[in-house]
């Protein structure tokens, strides 16, 4: 199935395709936009900046505002320790702190939630920012990126942790670039010969 003639989804992989990795190094100071007087408001987590580009995209074309949900205790940059932390986090059940939560969740009716699929479900911080809010009569609308496996049980994740907001279907796309870059330069390395 061709999804070229979508004008969204082509300016998502242009985005993708211009910011890599780079995002891991973002020093964005404050996790709330000022208000803009919308009723949309766009929440994300993001690690690696996948989530981040579709967020800014879709606030900017809704003209909403903008929420990064962070937890107090950041992952690691190391690709595999997060992989590690995340399954014993979702296997436990834990919910980490969160860094912020959003002061007013009333000034929204409608919340477009992002988030990268982590162990084939939500990762963690999530269920956590569900758990922080009170969504009754709120319009959960989630956008997702993930490594080529799917939206796992994400959405019932959604829907057992935000019981009283009606989820729509959302925005899916594949935004793996870290896993991949490791194991081809994991492979350059353990090919080329050493020069020292
Ligand atoms: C801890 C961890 C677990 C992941 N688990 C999955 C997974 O189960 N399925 C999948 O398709 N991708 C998985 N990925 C890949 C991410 O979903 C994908 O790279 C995503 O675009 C990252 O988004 P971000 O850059 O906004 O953090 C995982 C990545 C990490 C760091």
């Amino acid at each position: 199935m061709s999804h070229d003639h979508d004008p969204l989804r082509r300016t998502v992989i242009a985005a993708l395709a211009s910011a890599p990795l780079l995002s891991l190094a973002d020093t964005q100071s404050a996790s709330e936009t000022p208000r803009s007087g919308s009723r949309i408001l766009v929440a994300y987590f993001s690690r690696s900046g996948n989530t981040r580009v579709v967020a800014g995209l879709i606030q900017r074309g809704l003209g909403a505002d903008l929420f990064e949900i962070r937890p107090v205790h950041a992952y690691p940059e190391d690709y595999l320790q997060t992989v590690e932390q995340a399954h014993q986090e979702r296997d436990s059940g834990f919910e980490p702190e969160l860094q912020n939560t959003v002061h007013a969740l009333s000034d929204y009716d409608t919340i477009y939630l992002g988030f990268p699929i982590w162990g084939e479900t939500a990762p963690p911080i999530i269920r956590a920012f569900l758990s922080a809010h009170d969504w009754t009569g709120k319009t959960l609308i989630p956008f997702n990126t993930h490594g080529g496996y799917g939206l796992g049980n994400s959405r019932s994740i959604l829907v057992q942790h935000a019981p009283k907001a009606k989820v729509l279907e959302g925005f899916v796309m594949e935004g793996e670039q870290e896993r991949k870059t490791m194991e081809r330069v994991n492979g350059w390395l353990s090919d080329h010969p050493v020069t020292r």
